[in-house]
């Protein structure tokens, strides 16, 4: 039995679960930017370092990777909706073919802020694609066009989430017990 600080940890989705569903994701990525020269694939930080390192791989396409650091004010298990860059991508995206990773949607206010925040850079197409997505707590009108798992309303740790930065490196997808 998983815990963390004592707390219980119930297995939600499983290590191969995960890898078949990112296999998919790949093949779905490779068949829309098939004729795309160089796919950049911007990862936010640091929740998405696993997926992102996992659903590379799986894409066998010309690409290139960079990251964004973003952290939202506020040590609460809630997305405060307050967002700060951290580190911003290095590469310049105008005119460039753009995917969007991040481990989980949940509000939507963080993706949907750096969706906006990559888009006025003009990149000839932009794509987001969330391994999780816990859409009854949707507080803004924002979907990923890539979605590995929709899942319930729970605090989740594991394959890149955390809970107080523990859990990240679990293999599998947990929800936290009460
Ligand atoms: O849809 P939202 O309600 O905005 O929540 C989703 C965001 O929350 C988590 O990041 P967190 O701020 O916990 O930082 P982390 O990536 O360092 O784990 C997660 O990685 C998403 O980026
Ligand atoms: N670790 C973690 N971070 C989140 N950010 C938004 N929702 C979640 C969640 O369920 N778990």
């Amino acid at each position: 039995m998983e815990t963390i600080r004592g707390k219980r940890l119930s297995l939600l989705i499983k290590e191969e679960d995960i890898k078949k569903r990112v296999k998919e994701l790949g093949r779905e990525v490779e068949r829309d930017f098939a004729t795309s020269k160089e796919l950049i694939v911007v990862g936010l930080l640091k929740g998405a370092f696993i997926f992102m390192a996992d659903l590379v791989r799986e894409i066998k396409l010309p690409l290139k990777i960079d990251f964004l650091w973003v952290s939202s004010y506020g040590q609460s298990m809630e997305s405060s909706g307050n967002i700060k860059i951290v580190k911003d991508i290095d590469v310049d995206i105008e005119g460039r073919e753009v995917l969007l990773v991040d481990d989980i949607l949940d509000t939507g206010l963080t993706l949907k802020e750096i969706y906006e925040f990559l888009r006025i850079r003009n990149p000839s197409k932009l794509k987001t694609c969330v391994l999780l997505d816990k859409k009854e707590r949707r507080k803004v009108d924002f979907n990923a066009d890539y979605v590995g798992f929709e899942v319930p309303n729970l605090f989740l740790v594991g394959y890149g989430l955390d809970w107080g930065e523990l859990g990240r490196n679990l293999p599998g997808v947990y929800a936290v017990e009460d």
